[in-house]
């Protein structure tokens, strides 16, 4: 079976749902090795833009690939085997254990349904450990906080070992602690796109940043290229003020206008 191999791109990709277009011929690239951070305003199409990343959705026009051969190509076991996803979806009323759902990421590992071996064992408690969950090992899903579960989602991903890890604001529910514990762990697998609101975090852990605004890609580049306060004026409309930590920006926000300005 062939792998998948090379960068991750979106090439002219147009989707709508209905008949309202929510991404209107978009073009990126997720780079080899890589962490690309998808930024933009609420609903400007960064989640639509992964679903497509990872087969979940499929363009009306334009086309997803990996390296160069088609996403729609991989069969499903294929692509479970190199990709791994966190997404926003509350899962959890399941009735599972911990253990046995971070265990469901070594299932495209294995050729037929059989018992998960030592060796499989293993790599899900290091992913627990990995995201500071493995005293949770023994709860219910169900009865975990909502940081504790997103934490468990990333070790279930973590344990597929992906060559593409897709995460859908990953932080979300997450104490600032673990905000910063969980993109660490981006560099574990060869190539990481995250969808992310905060740009602190996404200026610090992102090696290229793509800027979504109303379905179109309006910036892409470096965290450094494209945070600007123009774009971050035009694109959010707020003032920011720049303060470099360690050589990164990081960013002071406020309205676009003063309130005491208004009062004279
Ligand atoms: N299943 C759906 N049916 C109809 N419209 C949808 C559906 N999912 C998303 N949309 C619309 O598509 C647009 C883009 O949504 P999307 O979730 O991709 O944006 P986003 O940038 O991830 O937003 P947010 O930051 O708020 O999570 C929005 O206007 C949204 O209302």
């Amino acid at each position: 079976m062939s792998t998948a191999v090379g960068a991750l791109h979106a090439r002219g990709v147009r989707l709508g749902y209905g008949r309202t277009d929510v991404l209107h011929g978009v073009d990126m690239v997720a780079r080899e090795g890589r962490v690309t951070g998808l930024v933009g305003p609420n609903g400007s199409g960064k989640t639509t833009l992964l679903r497509l990343l990872f087969g979940a959705l499929r363009p009306a026009e334009g086309e997803v690939l990996i390296g160069d051969r088609p996403l729609a190509q991989f069969d499903r076991t294929e692509l479970a085997r190199s990709m791994a996803v966190v997404v926003q979806e509350d899962s959890g009323d399941t009735a599972l254990s911990v253990a046995e759902v971070v265990l469901l990421g070594r299932l495209p590992h294995h050729s037929a349904l059989g018992r998960y071996s030592d060796s499989d064992h293993a790599i899900a408690l290091d992913a627990l450990r990995r995201v500071g969950a493995a005293h949770l090992v023994d709860r219910d899903l169900s009865e975990l906080s909502g940081g504790e579960r997103q934490r468990v989602m990333v070790a279930r991903a973590l344990t597929q070992q992906p060559r593409y890890l897709l995460m859908d604001e990953p932080t979300n529910h997450l104490d600032i602690h673990f905000q910063h514990e969980i993109l660490q762990l981006t560099e574990l697998s060869q190539t990481a796109v995250v969808v992310l609101h905060d740009l602190n975090l996404a200026a610090r852990y992102c090696d290229d940043l793509v800027v979504l605004q109303s379905g179109h890609v309006v910036a892409s580049g470096t965290p450094e290229e494209v945070l600007t306060t123009e774009l971050i004026k035009d694109v959010y409309g707020v003032r920011a003020t720049i303060v470099v930590d360690d050589g990164i920006p990081q960013f002071l926000f406020a309205p676009r206008f003063s309130p005491a300005a208004n009062h004279g």
